[in-house]
């Protein structure tokens, strides 16, 4: 894959979003959260995972838009409001009803509203923690089966949904094919967020050297489901841009790309690795499309 552009600096913008069981409001608060946003001076804007529904299995089926044949009221509007915003959008992600099976699914669309890429959450998040935290995503969705790197006026940037943050492999992956921005629409929640969310976005910048955006929704109080919040963009060198608490909000952070090769430079981590000890080795196909 050829070296990706260099954008110069670039405004992003993450969406914290207020998210309920009112499907078409969920959506008129992510469209005047776009709206705010590149009125702003954002160029990337970043929208949470499952934005449009709550966040539960009872809710993925009955929220859920086929993306290609549609009707897709939430995916139409983020390609409208990427058009008329002039922004790069991570349009986070919604159920997509797909060949009869479910995805959890991020689409990435340019300035003028054109789909540049969907990356559908290729680790589900099945965990158990008894007593504080079990939840199956499995038992409704299907996994993507590939890795999703997209070149954009805001960058070359690698996406990831939520639980895919947890294997480093995946973004090791993107980093050898020269993203510059990791990208995670996420909800963690508050067993797990308090101690991890942070953490893994700094190791994944830390070890990639690269930009990490992580962005939740809201914490909304009536929901089954506490997203943590914490919406946040980590640098190349690990350091915490912007972050917020858990309320309503969209953070600001100005990403210098020069920094990526900067960093990269001043740490020469990739030419340093031992290929003779260890190696990554990519299985997907070389699309990054699905
Ligand atoms: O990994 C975690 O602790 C949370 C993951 C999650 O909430 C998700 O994948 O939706």
């Amino acid at each position: 894959m050829a070296e990706a552009a260099d954008p110069g600096k670039v405004k992003v913008a993450l969406c914290q979003l207020h998210v309920t069981a009112d499907k078409e409001q969920n959506i008129a608060t992510a469209k005047a959260a776009i709206e705010d946003a590149a009125h702003n001076g954002a160029k990337l804007v970043v929208l949470p995972e499952m934005w449009n529904c709550p966040y539960s299995n009872d809710s993925f089926p009955s929220y859920a838009e086929d993306i290609e044949a549609g009707p897709s009221p939430s995916t139409d509007m983020l390609a409208a409001a990427a058009a008329a915003a002039g922004v790069t959008l991570v349009g986070g992600s919604v159920p997509e009803r797909s060949v009869g099976k479910l995805y959890n699914t991020c689409c990435v669309f340019d300035h003028t509203g054109k789909l540049l890429a969907k990356h559908r959450k290729t680790h589900l998040f099945d965990i158990d923690i008894p007593g504080k935290m079990t939840f199956k995503e499995s038992l409704t969705l299907t996994p993507g089966e590939g890795p999703t790197v997209v070149d954009t006026a805001a960058g070359r940037l690698g996406v990831g949904i939520c639980y895919d943050i947890r294997f480093p492999e995946l973004a090791m992956l993107y980093a050898k094919r020269g993203v510059q921005v990791l990208v995670y629409p996420g909800a963690f929640n508050t067993v797990t967020g308090p101690l991890h969310w942070e953490l893994l976005a700094r190791a994944r910048a830390v070890d990639n050297q690269c930009f990490v955006i992580t962005c939740s929704p809201a914490r909304n109080p009536d929901a089954s489901y506490q997203a943590w919040g914490h919406s946040t963009v980590v640098g190349p060198f690990a350091e915490v841009l912007a972050t917020t608490e858990h309320e309503p909000t969209t953070i600001y952070a100005d990403l210098d790309f020069a920094q990526v090769k900067e960093r990269r430079a001043n740490l020469p981590l990739t030419q340093q690795k031992r290929h003779d000890l260890y190696e990554l080795v990519d299985r997907s196909s070389s699309s990054s499309k699905q």
